[in-house]
This record gives C-alpha cells, structure tokens and sequence, in this order.
C-alpha cells in the first residue's frame, strides 16, 4: 500500500524535548499545550499553522494516547480531526523496520504508534554519535517508506566570519550535501521538512541574526528547486518568543523548531501568537 503522508499547511512550530524533560513533565506539558484554555493549538487554524511535539522515546506512547484522547474530545464537539490538529514525532529512527539491531527504535513501531514526523541528523547525533549524511538519508528514506515525514536538520559549524557573503554560501554549500541526499533517497512526492539550524546557534543565549538566516534559507530553497512533494525550510538554533514578528524571521521561513526556549507554556504561547497574527489568525 503506498503510505498516506500528513498534510503538511505552510506554517509549522515544531518542538523537541530532546532529553531535558522526565516522562511526568513531558505529560505535563503534552496536556497542557492542548488545554484549550491555554490557547495554544487552534484546531480552526489547522490548514495554515500546525504544532507538533517531540518527545523522548520513552513517552511516545503515552503521548500518542493523550491525543488521540484529545481527538476523541474533539469529535464530541463536531471539530474535525481530519486532518489532524496536532502531530507527533520522534527523535530518531533506524534505517530498518525490524531485526537484530540491539537499542535501536524501529520506524514501523513509531508509525504504529501514530508518529506522523521524524527528526533526522541532528547536530547533537552528528557530532556526539557520528551520524552521516548517508545513515541520515537511509533513515529519511525508511520514514517515508511508513508514511512519515522526514524532518532533517541541516546547519552549518562554524558561526559566519567578517564577509557576509562568503559565509552564506559556504553555509548553503555545507547544508546543500544533506539536501541533495536526503531529497535523493525519498519518493518524489514525499513531503520533506528541512530544519535550517546552524550548528553554532544551537543552545546559545540568542538565535542566529535573521538577514543571515534568510540568506540560507533562500539558497537551501533553491537547492531544492522544484519537486512534486512539498517541502517546508523551517530555522531552529534559540528560537523563541520575539524572534518571528519582532525580529523578522516570519517572512523568511515556513516555521520554527523550538527548544529550550519552549520549555514554558507561556513561551509556546507567545509564539503562537505572533505566528497566528502574522497569518491574520
Ligand atoms: O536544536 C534545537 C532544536 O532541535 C534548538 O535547540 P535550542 O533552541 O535549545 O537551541
């Protein structure tokens, strides 16, 4: 059977936990960031904003039960669940479905378990676990092969020196490997997430400038040219609250990958927010 991928809008706010949180507060959080008195998913907004949490291994399972209860509330007020409001995703998966692979997470159990988006290459799996552009691209191909989408990160090391123009393009020829791999190892019609997250503005107290950011986002776009499944850039490295309206990266790129910046409610909230009005939500 050819896999069903989600539908992806044009606007997306991802967030990984990656492991900051114990399974209590990751429930916590999954709970509270689909409170509707929270005001934090819209289902309304489904087809031009779409969240989505990633959690932890360890809590994909309950999380996939918090909201498919939450979907099931949903439908007893007539809101459609279709597509859904709200996605799930995991950190990493294997390249295979099944077999003797000893402490790895099978894309078929995350697929069965209701992920809808798995998060790729990583630059903390890069450099702490030497994960290729090749292991990440198999990864990516075994995602789509379970109806998943792919979320690879991509991202330049070294932080842009004086000339501004040199280091656009050495960063778009960095990212541009994975890319092309990746984009080489899926269906021609799978939906494809690039997060753009320079490896230098992860974990710091500010995200990368947006003129650069911009810059990138416009070459990796290219590099991708013209495909039938959509692809969607997205910019990840301290983005939170401020960062889509005030700084101007909401013009430049389809959404964000959020960390520790979203660790808070209140921080989703604020993101939210300046997302929703920017799309006149
Ligand atoms: O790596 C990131 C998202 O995956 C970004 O993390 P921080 O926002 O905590 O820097």
């Amino acid at each position: 059977m050819e896999p069903r991928y989600p539908i992806l809008p044009e606007n997306l706010l991802l967030i990984s936990l990656k492991m900051y949180f114990t399974p209590d507060r990751t429930l916590f959080y999954l709970n509270a960031l689909l409170n509707p008195d929270n005001e934090i998913v819209h289902p309304a907004n489904r087809q031009k904003l779409l969240l989505a949490l990633i959690p932890d291994f360890l809590t994909i399972h309950p999380c996939a039960q918090i909201i498919k209860a939450y979907e099931d509330t949903l439908r007893t007020q007539n809101i459609p669940t279709t597509p859904s409001p709200f996605l799930l995703g995991a950190q990493d998966c294997f390249w295979e479905s099944a077999g003797a692979y000893t402490g790895e997470v099978s894309p078929t159990s995350l697929a069965s378990l209701g992920c809808k988006i798995v998060e790729l290459g990583h630059a903390e799996r890069r450099a702490i676990f030497n994960e290729t552009d090749a292991q990440t691209a198999a990864k990516a191909a075994a995602a789509c092969r379970h109806g998943m989408v792919p979320l690879v990160c991509v991202g330049e090391v070294t932080a842009p020196g004086a000339v501004v123009s040199e280091a656009v393009g050495r960063a778009v020829g960095e990212c541009a490997v994975l890319v092309r791999a990746v984009l080489a190892a899926v269906p021609a019609d799978a939906p494809v997430i690039f997060a753009y997250e320079p490896v230098w503005a992860i974990g710091q107290p500010r995200p990368a400038g947006v003129d650069h950011v911009s810059a990138v986002v416009q070459g990796i776009r290219g590099v991708v040219g013209e495909r039938v499944g959509t692809v969607r850039v997205l910019y990840g490295g301290s983005a939170g609250p401020g960062l889509w309206s005030g700084g101007g990266l909401g013009t430049a790129v389809d959404g964000m990958f959020l960390g520790r910046f979203a660790h808070e409610i209140g921080g989703v909230r604020e993101v939210v927010r300046e997302v929703e009005e920017s799309l006149g939500l």
